[in-house]
């Protein structure tokens, strides 16, 4: 058992000397992911491989060399990932484009319907043993440092952090910002900790995205807590960022800020009770929609993933709206900051 904890990634696997090389490394101990362009002979393939091996020894992604970005995400494969707020909306949909890419994750959510749900719907898609479910919530420390020791037991590393759970709520505000900040910060501290290399830490470096919003870079009127909360974000992941180049953590941490997307998070828009001291001010959400438009799930996830497996990328802020896909450009100093000079 050579090859035992080995994880190997083969292309063309799926017949001919492929399927063999794949075969030889499994009876080694090897796990291995298959990846062919050809999607029936590669499930078939991977079938043969289950009788042999058991489901988790092989995963098996259409892939076509041809296309380097094709390939490049197949790097997720044997990667494992942990996201907040997994049970629906963004969190769903970035876990299953991970998922999707050949990465191990580990739903956490503090509903717990929703998450098992959400993990019964991964469960048919992509194999029982590819993710679990953890009942968290990211205000509580204790439980984000258990969700993070449960999925390292489980998994054996973590590789990508997504810190997405968030909330629109302008009445209990400090709530807003006990989830959509402190819950990033807590998730990301907890994420280095794994995942640093070097003295302070036995980790294989990594990747963490934060959820932000435009509401992080822009002010939305009827949610002045929240856009408080993700402007926060913005400014806590640019710092990190730096902080981890300079400290050689060889962990890559960036900003997610799509503009509206269908969700049920965009409920608030019509909830008066969470519109706090700004109820008269609801009747303007419907104009704000209308003028920005509402992007869907997979479209933003796409983008997501782009930001996951893009290794030039440290402190990035990405912001995704209908019109465009674009990487904020911040001043380096002040003195070149955009400014109106007063008389
Ligand atoms: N939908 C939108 O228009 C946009 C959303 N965002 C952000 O994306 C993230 C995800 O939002 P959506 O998927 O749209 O909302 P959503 O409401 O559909 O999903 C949020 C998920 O987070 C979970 N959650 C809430 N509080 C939690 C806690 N304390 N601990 C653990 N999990 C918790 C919820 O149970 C839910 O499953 C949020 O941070 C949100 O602020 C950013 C830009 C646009
Ligand atoms: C409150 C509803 C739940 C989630 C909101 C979600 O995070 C989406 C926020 C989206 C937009 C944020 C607005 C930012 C506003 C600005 O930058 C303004 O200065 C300009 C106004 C609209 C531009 C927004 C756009 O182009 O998509």
């Amino acid at each position: 058992m050579a090859l035992s904890g080995k994880i190997a990634l083969v292309t063309g696997a799926s017949q001919g000397l492929g399927k063999g090389f794949s075969d030889v490394l499994l009876k080694n101990g090897a796990k291995v992911a298959l990846l062919d362009v050809n999607e029936t002979a590669g499930k078939n393939a991977k079938a043969d491989f289950d009788k042999e091996y058991g489901e988790d020894s092989t995963i098996f992604l259409t892939c076509d060399v041809t296309s380097y970005e094709h390939l490049k995400v197949m790097a997720l494969s044997g990667k494992i990932a942990l996201v907040t707020g997994a049970g629906q909306g963004l969190g769903k949909g970035f876990s299953d484009i991970l998922l999707k890419n050949g990465a191990k994750v580990a739903l956490l959510d503090i509903n717990e319907n929703a998450g098992k749900n959400a993990k019964a719907d991964f469960d048919k898609e992509y194999g029982k043993d590819r993710n679990i479910f953890l009942t968290c919530d990211v205000t509580s420390n204790a439980q984000l440092k258990d969700a993070f020791q449960k999925t390292i037991e489980k998994f054996g590393r973590i590789d990508i952090v997504s810190n997405n759970a968030g909330i629109v709520d302008e009445t209990n505000w400090e709530k807003t910002v006990e989830v959509n900040l402190n819950g990033v910060i807590r998730g990301t501290y907890l994420a280095l900790e794994h995942m640093k290399k070097g003295s302070g830490g036995g980790g294989e470096g990594g990747v963490i995205i934060n959820t932000s919003s435009m509401a992080g870079l822009g002010p939305l009127l009827t949610s002045p807590v929240y856009t408080a909360s993700k402007h926060g974000v913005v400014g806590f992941t640019r710092a990190m960022a730096e902080a981890s180049s300079v400290s050689g953590y060889g962990v890559r941490i960036n900003a997610f800020c799509p503009s509206f997307v269908k969700t049920p998070i965009l409920d608030f828009m019509k909830n008066e009770k969470a519109a706090g001291q700004l109820g008269h001010l609801q009747h303007l959400s419907d104009k704000i929609l209308a003028k920005t438009g509402i992007l869907e799930v997979p479209v933003v996830a796409e983008r997501f993933l782009q930001l996951v497996t893009d290794e030039e990328k440290n402190g990035a802020v990405m912001m995704v709206t209908q019109e465009c896909t674009a990487y904020m450009n911040f001043p380096k100093d002040f003195k070149d900051a955009p400014k109106t000079i007063l008389p």
